[in-house]
């Protein structure tokens, strides 16, 4: 599933807040000490260590988030509490949605918000019975808790449009790169898709000496194909190609659209003589098989050059061994498999 942001925007976020909180809280209360304020000044002190630990531990970023906004609540609640300087603490409460949004995302930044809500109305609440402070006039806290509740609401319709299209970005870059690895034509893999899975293969044969098997496979005559038949029956000839290979290949095996009419299968954890085996397959499917498009028809068959990957080649010089197997079979007659 999608997460809300990656790992290293989250840092960024996370370090952008715990300065910005470090830097906010620490002269406010160099200003709160300057004002002789100093059961302020020294909340406001520790609140700015607070971020200050959030900003050194942001490695650990649903920590360090966690910690800014537990941190800002709780402050938030001290102000509410307490009037802050002159009875204008609350006024800092609107920050506490854009910064909870930004940290949590829609659904978790909603249910925060909630509970930050809640304490705020109680904090107004317990300094008015408490008479811990004379808010004036009256109605200030409930104009507070209503405008609270609309920037808070704006946020989050704000947050959700922002994480609508963040998915649609998502989903339609995650489309392209399938597209990017996909021969349009056969819906095979192309050949980039399947240069990333030999060297992976290849690195597993050189770490664990897992064997693979490599078949290059070239279309028989297709030109003839294509200029007595038309290029419309060649296409149909290379797509019913790629599901014969479908069918008659392993599993856990690539087929793939190399170029042309040139087709490359790897077989993982395969020694030659199943490559061959798979080959046979094929070249009989193929016979029991026609082509047909309208009234057209004809059976098409392959070239096959089918080889035991090589810890001591590279890709390239496995593919080029292949390559002279297939074009050994081309010159023995053609419709037949040549491997070494
Ligand atoms: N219809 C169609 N033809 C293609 C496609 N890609 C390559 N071709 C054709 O495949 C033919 C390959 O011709 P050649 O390289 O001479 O090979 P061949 O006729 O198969 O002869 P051999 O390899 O010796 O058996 C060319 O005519 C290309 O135009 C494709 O996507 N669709």
């Amino acid at each position: 599933m999608y997460e809300y942001s990656n790992k290293s925007e989250r840092k960024l976020i996370v370090r952008f807040f715990s300065s910005i909180g470090f830097i906010a809280t620490f002269s406010m209360a160099s200003l709160a000490f300057i004002n002789s304020s100093y059961l302020l000044a020294c909340t406001l002190v520790v609140s700015s260590f607070v971020y200050l630990l959030a900003f050194s531990i942001s490695r650990g970023v649903e920590k360090s988030g966690t910690i800014i906004l537990y941190n800002l609540y709780a402050l938030m609640f001290y102000l509410v509490l307490t009037g802050g300087a002159q009875g204008t603490g609350p006024i800092w409460i609107f920050i506490v949605s854009p910064v909870t949004y930004s940290i949590r995302g829609l659904k978790r930044g909603t249910f925060d918000i909630i509970l930050f809500l809640l304490a705020i109305v109680l904090g107004f609440y317990c300094a008015d019975i408490f008479n811990i402070y004379d808010y004036s006039p009256e109605q200030f806290p409930i104009r507070i808790i209503i405008a609270f509740m609309i920037v808070a609401s704006l946020s989050g319709y704000y947050e959700c449009s922002r994480e609508k299209y963040s998915n649609k970005i998502i989903a339609l870059s995650q489309k392209n790169e399938f597209l990017a690895t996909i021969d349009p034509l056969t819906n095979l893999p192309n050949r980039r898709y399947t240069m990333n899975k030999l060297v992976a293969f290849k690195s597993e044969l050189k770490d664990n000496n897992t064997p693979f098997v490599i078949l290059l496979a070239d279309v028989d005559n297709f030109k003839k194909i294509n200029d007595q038949f038309g290029h419309d029956f060649g296409d149909e000839a290379l797509i019913q190609l790629a599901k014969t290979f479908d069918k008659s290949i392993p599993k856990n095996a690539i087929a793939s659209r190399w170029g042309g009419e040139e087709f490359l299968i790897v077989i993982p954890d395969a020694i030659v003589e199943q490559g061959e085996q798979v080959a046979e397959k094929i070249h009989n499917a193929l016979k029991a098989s026609v082509v047909s498009l309208f009234s057209d028809s004809t059976n098409i068959t392959l070239s096959i050059g089918v080889i035991s990957a090589s810890a001591e080649r590279s890709i390239d010089l496995d593919i080029k061994r292949a390559d002279e197997l297939l074009y050994k079979a081309k010159a023995q007659g053609k419709n037949r498999t040549c491997s070494s």
